[in-house]
């Protein structure tokens, strides 16, 4: 594991792994994040009781993984300005950002460095998270465990030896919280609309998720025949599956992540060339 991470950038991505490291017992001192305004440091340095800077390039020069956490488009000017801290400690890069190549993020660094691409998602807060990750041919074998077990840590990882299949994950996982919140608020909505509180809605929603999810997990049955399980022919699950089905969900899923990639793929062109 690394003696010592520093996250760029502390807001929701970056706190959702810093949370999720020190629940699984990663030492709370072994932790920097750094924000250029400290009144956004203030909370996580108090919650989470990890060392903050507002001064990047002081951060990376005490570390051995440097996570690049900052929006991607201000990705570009952030790098340039610790170049030469990076050239000199020569930490494993690990880039959270969406739609932002390995190459490109290199060349702002100075080039020559050993880079890992990752594409986390939130529910890493709770120990749930979903990462794909890639790396650049300069990563060794001891660094791709490095990273492995900084993302294990928080979740499930995946590897991918295509670069621009990280796009898909992003569709399938970094993205995908956010389809699941939005279910969540149609069931809430639906459900007060039966007549139920909204708090009891939201509270059936969310714990049926949780099950559904956690059975797809464990069971060795397919998510077609878990679903063919709750269906009683004639009965209401089917009637309800009938209407998801004519209104085209799977063709709807099929476009919003074809979308989400598409996007992905857009923020890599107008990123690496109008940033
Ligand atoms: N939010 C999400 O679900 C996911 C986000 N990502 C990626 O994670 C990255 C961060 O996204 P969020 O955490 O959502 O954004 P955010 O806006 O919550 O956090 C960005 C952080 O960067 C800090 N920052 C701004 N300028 C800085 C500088 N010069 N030096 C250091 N820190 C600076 C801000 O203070 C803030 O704490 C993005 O690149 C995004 O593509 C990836 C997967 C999922
Ligand atoms: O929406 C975004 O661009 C980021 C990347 C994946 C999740 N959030």
């Amino acid at each position: 594991m690394a003696n010592h991470i520093t996250f760029i950038g502390a807001g929701n991505m970056a706190s959702a792994i810093i949370g999720g490291l020190i629940d699984s017992g990663f030492s709370p001192s072994s932790i920097t994040a750094t924000s250029p305004d400290d009144a956004m440091l203030a909370p996580v340095r108090e919650r989470l009781g990890i060392h903050t800077d507002t001064d990047n390039n002081a951060a990376v020069s005490q570390a051995d993984v440097v996570v690049l956490a900052v929006k991607p488009q201000i990705m570009r000017q952030v790098c340039e300005a610790m170049r030469d801290s990076v050239q000199h400690q020569k930490p494993l890069i690990i880039s959270i950002a969406a739609g932002l190549d390995a190459d490109t993020i290199d060349a702002w660094l100075g080039g020559g460095n050993a880079l890992v691409r990752c594409m986390p998602n939130t529910p890493s807060l709770v120990g749930y998270g979903a990462s794909g990750l890639f790396a650049n041919a300069r990563v060794s074998a001891e660094q791709r465990d490095v990273a492995t077990e900084l993302m294990e840590a928080v979740g499930i990882v995946e590897w991918v030896e295509d670069e621009a299949l990280l796009e898909a994950v992003t569709a399938v996982s970094g993205s995908a919280p956010a389809y699941f919140f939005l279910m969540f608020e149609a069931m809430e909505e639906a459900g007060v609309k039966l007549g139920l509180p909204a708090a009891t809605a939201r509270r059936l929603a969310i714990q049926t998720a949780l099950g559904a999810a956690t059975m797809a997990k464990q069971s060795d049955k397919d998510p077609a025949t878990l679903k063919q399980n709750v269906m009683s022919p004639g009965g209401t699950t089917e009637r309800a599956i009938a209407h998801l089905e004519e209104a085209n969900l799977r063709g709807t899923m099929e476009e919003a992540m074809q979308a989400c990639a598409k996007r992905a793929q857009e923020m890599a062109k107008e990123l690496s060339t109008n940033n």
